[in-house]
């Protein structure tokens, strides 16, 4: 089809339409009839009044997202400036930020031992996914507190992302992944990135609807689970027809996993469990059809089982209101005489704990990966802004206390950066067990590290964007949703303090017994 011929205007053209009933602007050359928009405007006639007729690109720029412009400017072009061009670049669905510190540093030309051509064929496919597939919805439904449809798990398990965020493994046999990456290549670095990108949605409650729960409760299934029920669960949930979630945490257990008081009794002919007790913070739960949940069987440490429980008669969620978006469905779970067939046990009666630790340590370099994400997509925003505020005449950036915030940002979150992706090398190098015995105290260290960064980069970025930041749509709806939220991930999957103390214990199993100052 031929593309549609722009007409060309003179300045002094457009400059007649200055009115209410006849008003045009002009932003970055192109020239938009606002006439019929004028009354809908939301930031009402008078403003645009102020500019009606003339070149409008700084003031537009200074109150709106891009977005705003990608989403409803088409309606209303109907030219350009003669002989005039764009200035500003338009960004596309997939595009690589060149914004300095706005991407990790291998996508901004520095070297890198890390990444292969296939992280960068992987991260530009599903960043084009994400964007144009996912953040549409995304974004009315953090809104609208409604969690992912049907139809958008099935898409992103036709396009191969579900099982891409299980990380490498046999489940990617026979897969065509994103980006046209072979499963044999798929590694953790490939797995970061799509657990980064999703995060990069900036929308802290509907990134974790699709599908936190499954990263953290599929695993017990995918290791732990008998041959027939692991194949029926693993392929209905990776290829989004279920749901799946981690049911540990209770009233009265958090990071003390032992506290868990639900308990699992077997029926007299020995063919179920009878499952009775509550969770409660279960991310994704209230969406979900499975439960990959941690239950009493016996007395003490040695007392934890695993079971898989569908939801079934006695099952009941509710949904808890917790400070990010009802999209994500955190819920409080009651079972009162679940039944359960024996065969749902993963691992062994009893060894509950081993199942439940195998997967830690994933769990928070998962938790790192997103955060870091989010925050540098917080330093970008911050860039942007102070870059096209106007305050006191120029740009917010020309002032010295702007740019040591700035500083302070991005130190910290390279920083972090560049310990993940050290660990998600060793990540690649080691075996199971030999990554459980090294790594774990690394990774609870960087995820204490993590959160704490977030909380200044939270804090800084608050300041700077003053009270678009506590305004929850517009130009401060990713720092807002950053600064509501970033809690999270210092109070789950291990809190800070447990991290830190865990770190140094760790770190005290291996101290040398020769040692001395
Ligand atoms: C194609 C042209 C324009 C479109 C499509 C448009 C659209 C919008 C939309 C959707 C909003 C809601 C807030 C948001 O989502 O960011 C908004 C807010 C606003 N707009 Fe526009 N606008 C245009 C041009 C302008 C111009 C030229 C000015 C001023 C000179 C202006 C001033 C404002 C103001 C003051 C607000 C309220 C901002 C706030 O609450 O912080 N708009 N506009």
């Amino acid at each position: 089809m031929a593309k549609k011929e722009m007409r060309q205007f003179s300045k002094e053209e457009v400059a007649s339409h200055n009115k209410e009933g006849d008003l045009w602007i002009i932003i970055d050359g192109v020239v938009y009839d606002l006439t019929n928009f004028a009354d809908l405007h939301p930031g009402g006639l008078t403003v645009l009044l102020d500019v009606a007729g003339q070149d409008a690109t700084q003031e537009f720029y200074g109150l709106h997202r891009q977005s705003v412009l990608t989403r409803l400017g088409p309606k209303y072009e109907i030219g350009r400036i003669l002989g005039s061009s764009s200035q500003i670049t338009m960004q596309k669905p997939g595009d690589i930020s060149e914004v300095p510190f706005a991407e990790p540093s291998a996508w901004q030309g520095f070297c890198s031992p890390y990444y292969k051509e296939s992280h960068f064929k992987f991260r530009t496919a599903v960043r084009k996914f994400m964007q144009e597939e996912i953040l549409p919805e995304g974004i009315s439904n953090e809104e609208s507190g409604t969690t992912a449809d049907a139809e958008t798990f099935e898409k992103m398990g036709a396009f191969g992302l579900l099982a891409c965020r299980m990380g490498p493994g046999p489940h990617l046999k026979g897969m065509s992944l994103p980006g046209g990456v072979k499963p044999e290549e798929y590694d953790y670095f490939h797995e970061m990135i799509a657990h980064e990108e999703i995060a990069g949605l900036g929308l802290p409650g509907y990134q974790d609807s699709v599908a936190t729960g499954m990263v953290i409760g599929l695993p017990p299934v995918l290791h732990f689970a008998q041959k027939e029920l692991k194949q029926k669960v693993v392929s209905e949930v990776l290829s989004g027809k279920k749901r799946i979630c981690l049911a540990i945490t209770e009233a009265t257990a958090g990071s003390d996993v032992a506290g868990v008081r639900t308990t699992a009794k077997k029926t007299a002919d020995g063919k179920h469990y009878i499952v009775n007790g509550t969770k409660k913070w279960i991310t994704n739960g209230h969406h979900c059809d499975y439960f990959s949940t941690a239950v009493r069987t016996g007395d003490g440490p040695g007392g934890i089982s695993m079971l898989l429980i569908e939801r079934s008669e006695g099952l009941e969620t509710k949904a808890i209101k917790t400070s990010y978006s009802p999209s994500a469905g955190t819920c409080y779970i009651t079972f009162e005489n679940v039944k359960v067939p024996v065969e749902n046990l993963l691992g062994k009666e009893g060894q509950g704990f081993q199942v439940i630790m195998f997967n830690f340590n994933h769990e928070r370099w998962f938790i790192v990966a997103g955060v870091t994400r989010a925050m540098r997509l917080v330093v970008e925003e911050c860039f942007m802004w102070a870059q096209q505020r106007l305050v006191f005449g120029k740009p917010l950036i020309e002032q010295p206390v702007i740019r040591a915030k700035l500083a302070h940002m991005i130190s910290e979150v390279e920083a972090v950066h560049t310990w993940l992706e050290s660990i998600t090398y060793q990540m690649t190098k080691m075996n199971y067990t030999e990554a459980s015995k090294k790594l774990g105290g690394p990774i609870a260290l960087m995820k204490l590290r993590c959160t704490r960064v977030a909380t200044r980069v939270s804090d800084e970025a608050c300041q700077i964007f003053g009270g678009r930041a506590i305004t929850k749509t517009g130009m401060g709806r990713v720092v807002e949703g950053f600064q509501r939220t970033f809690k999270f991930a210092a109070i789950l999957g291990g809190s800070e303090e447990i991290m830190a103390d865990l770190g140094i214990r760790q770190a005290m199993r291996v101290y040398p017994k020769g040692a001395r100052l």
